[in-house]
């Protein structure tokens, strides 16, 4: 990044580093080549004359960021294809910063659609739909949620129903809650989609199963008829996804439509079953892994834009007289960001860990071995849940400890936000996804109390609960370890009991669960935060990090923990795990962090390699010049390039002058 024109804040800031900042990019990315590799690709991106002329994302309508997002993912796909570009690492460099949080309007063809189709569909399916999904001829969705149930996919409404006479599916929405509701890309851009719905054949229910559907003609992209399809209107963010509604109207569609990897309707309509019914939900375990990662970037920015930000903004003399600190030395600004910088640390950790587990389970499932689903299921659910929240809810501190700037979209959070947030609902709700954690946490349970051995990342469930902590002044990892243990252990247990407690006392199963459930869910998020800190552990003893970059690196991983304890007290004292003398250590311990992490906090938040075009922020610059950018920000203002807005002739100057009169007042006259 160019060194020109730093601010000398930011300038002495980078000087006083203690470790090398290069080293701990290349760790996070995955290595030298890969960081640069990266660096050229986005390079390409920033010096691009297209995207520089683009108009501000934050002063366009939904309309028109839907018309940009279009162009620019066009534009992109045609890049990635001139630079022959087919790694799926390589193309998410280039489009994060080509169209950073800008949910691409081509988004699910690339996220969910191809990969259906490579994952559920036979051989002569792939032949027959791969080339035209890879070429854009076939530009596709996935529409599984409807306007009634989004989380409860056996309650799906849509059905599709064998007809042997004719060898066809016929698709159909019998009830307004049946209509699909929210599916990314479809209102306005696909012409395709995989839609999941209920399958009857032979007058009998086999639960969800997918379809290839064509919603929209191929040469003049009309709706087909039978078909219903809109985009849902306005929402929270994502106002560059036409995210719709779809009907069906006994749509007939030809046999060879029903994805039949795993599952098949023959001919004469007989049902064969797959190996296990869960390989349909494939695809939304692939994302939910893949989700971690993009919560954990979310928070990584905001972190960059607001520690940054405090390295040179300035408010309020320290004494009488005195200099004006930079914000980021007051102890209470760092209480709220350096635990969320090593938040965000610990979680992209956890992101390429998640990943690299799905790659290797789905590797198995591929050869035919599905024993490792439940597994990977409970891991992706759990901590999709956990990185969502815990990414949106510090983005929003991040932006809060900016003050009024924060509140401007120049400050790039609120884009980074609403392009998060989302992630706690999509690809399952959160709190659903950790009660799925929960259900194979209490397995586990029962299971090590029936002696069975358990997989690695679960072996502490069933572990000796009459310890005490070994915490001591100085804090150690093992030691941080062994109390996240401790609690998720007692959570899963104190979650166990009451279910067995209610059931004993003659609850049904059903209701035994939902009377536990707030238990279950706080043993679940117990066990993906002991996750996050034992990997974080873990990942630091790596041998291509220099001792100068672990000594930094420890700190940031013991004040992970120590502020995990510290804002969960109740949970890891509850039973005397530690003493009020051991709370005191950690506290001092949290203290102690914040002034060792301090001379660093600049430089570890540019080891996040993230450019300026990725920011989108005038406060998070790397150079560092806010006021500059924000000024020239507010000048460049549709409602700044004329000097008398119309609304003067149309309301205000018949408020001034009332012998004329506008619409405001004559409707007040009446
Ligand atoms: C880019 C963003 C775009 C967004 C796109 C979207 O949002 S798309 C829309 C995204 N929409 C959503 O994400 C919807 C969220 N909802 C769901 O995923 C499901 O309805 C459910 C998982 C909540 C329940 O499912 P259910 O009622 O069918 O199941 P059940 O509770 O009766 O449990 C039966 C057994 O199955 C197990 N099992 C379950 N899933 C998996 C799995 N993937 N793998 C392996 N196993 C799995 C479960 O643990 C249990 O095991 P046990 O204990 O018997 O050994
Ligand atoms: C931006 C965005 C993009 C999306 N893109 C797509 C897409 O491309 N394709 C697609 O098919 N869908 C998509 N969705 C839909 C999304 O997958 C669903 O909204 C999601 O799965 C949650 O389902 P729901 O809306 O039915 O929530 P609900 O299940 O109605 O949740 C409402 C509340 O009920 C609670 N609740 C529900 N069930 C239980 C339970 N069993 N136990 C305890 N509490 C429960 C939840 O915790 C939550 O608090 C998208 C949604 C959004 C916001």
């Amino acid at each position: 990044m160019s060194q020109e024109n730093v601010t000398p804040d930011l300038a002495r800031e980078r000087s006083k580093a203690t470790f090398d900042v290069e080293n701990l990019a290349e760790f996070m990315i995955g290595g030298r080549d890969r960081l640069k590799r990266k660096r050229f690709l986005q390079n390409i991106a920033i010096q691009d004359p297209f995207f520089k002329k683009q108009k501000s994302w934050s002063f366009c309508s939904v309309e028109e960021q839907y018309d940009m997002g279009l162009s620019k993912s066009i534009y992109i796909q045609k890049k990635l294809q001139e630079m022959g570009i087919t790694d799926m690492q390589e193309a998410f460099y280039y489009r994060e910063c080509a169209a950073a949080h800008e949910n691409s309007p081509l988004g699910l063809h690339y996220a969910m659609f191809l990969p259906t189709i490579n994952k559920q569909a036979t051989p002569e399916q792939k032949k027959k739909w791969l080339p035209l999904a890879e070429n854009y001829k076939m530009i596709g969705t996935y529409a599984q949620t409807e306007l009634g149930h989004g989380t409860f996919i056996r309650g799906l409404e849509t059905t599709a129903t064998y007809d042997p006479k004719t060898k066809e599916f016929i698709l159909d929405s019998p009830t307004l809650t049946s209509k699909k509701y929210w599916p990314g890309c479809l209102g306005k851009t696909s012409n395709h989609c995989v839609v999941m719905a209920q399958l009857y054949t032979q007058g009998k229910s086999h639960g969800p199963h997918m379809f290839m559907v064509q919603i929209r003609s191929m040469e003049d992209h009309s709706v087909l008829p039978g078909i219903e399809v809109g985009v849902i209107g306005n929402k929270f963010g994502y106002g560059t996804n036409d995210n719709g509604f779809l009907s069906f109207d006994k749509l007939r569609i030809p046999r060879e439509n029903m994805l039949m990897r795993y599952s098949q309707v023959h001919e004469d309509g007989t049902y064969v079953k797959p190996q296990n019914a869960k390989l349909a939900y494939g695809s939304m375990v692939l994302i939910r892994s893949s989700i971690v990662s993009d919560a954990a970037r979310g928070l990584a920015q905001a972190c960059v834009i607001s520690i940054r930000y405090s390295a040179v903004r300035r408010q309020t003399e320290a004494y009488p007289g005195g200099e004006e600190p930079q914000i980021l030395d007051y102890q209470t600004q760092q209480y709220r960001l350096f635990p969320l910088l090593a938040s965000a640390y610990s979680l992209q950790l956890a992101g390429k860990y998640v990943f690299n587990t799905y790659l290797e389970v789905n590797d198995q499932i591929e050869k035919g071995n599905l024993e490792s689903m439940p597994e990977l299921h409970a891991l992706s659910a759990g901590l999709k849940a956990f990185s969502t929240y815990e990414a949106s809810a510090g983005i929003e501190v991040c932006r809060i400890c900016c003050g009024g700037h924060g509140y401007s979209q120049a400050s790039g959070l609120p884009k980074i936000y609403v392009d998060v947030v989302p992630g706690c609902t999509y690809e399952g709700e959160n709190t659903v996804m950790m009660l799925q954690t929960a259900r194979y946490l209490m397995k586990c349970y029962s299971r090590a109390k029936q002696g069975q051995k358990l997989p690695g990342f679960v072996q502490y469930i069933g572990q000796n609960l009459n310890k005490k902590s070994c915490m001591s002044e100085e804090v150690a990892l093992g030691c941080l370890v062994m109390a996240y243990e401790h609690r998720a252990a007692r959570l899963v247990e104190a979650a166990a009991m009451r279910m067995q407690s209610l059931i004993q006392g003659g609850k049904k199963q059903h209701e035994a669960w939902n009377g536990s459930s707030v238990q279950l869910f706080w043993a679940a998020k117990a066990h993906c935060h002991l996750f996050c800190v034992k990997n974080f552990v873990d990942a630091i003893q790596a041998k291509s990090l220099s001792s100068k970059t672990v000594t930094v690196m420890k700190s940031v991983c013991q004040l992970y923990g120590v502020h995990g304890i510290l804002e969960n007290l109740g949970e890891f004292m509850q039973d005397g795990f530690f003493s009020g003398e051991q709370v005191g250590y950690l506290q001092r311990k949290m203290l102690a962090l914040f002034e060792n992490i301090r001379p660093n906090a600049v430089a570890l938040v540019d080891a996040f390699d993230y450019p300026d075009m990725v920011l989108g922020s005038c406060l998070g610059r790397y150079d560092g010049q806010v006021y500059q950018a924000l000024y020239d920000y507010a000048k460049s203002a549709p409602m700044n390039q004329t000097e008398i807005h119309s609304t003067y002739y149309k309301h205000l100057k018949p408020l001034i002058n009332p012998e004329t009169t506008s619409d405001a007042m004559q409707f007040a006259k009446l």
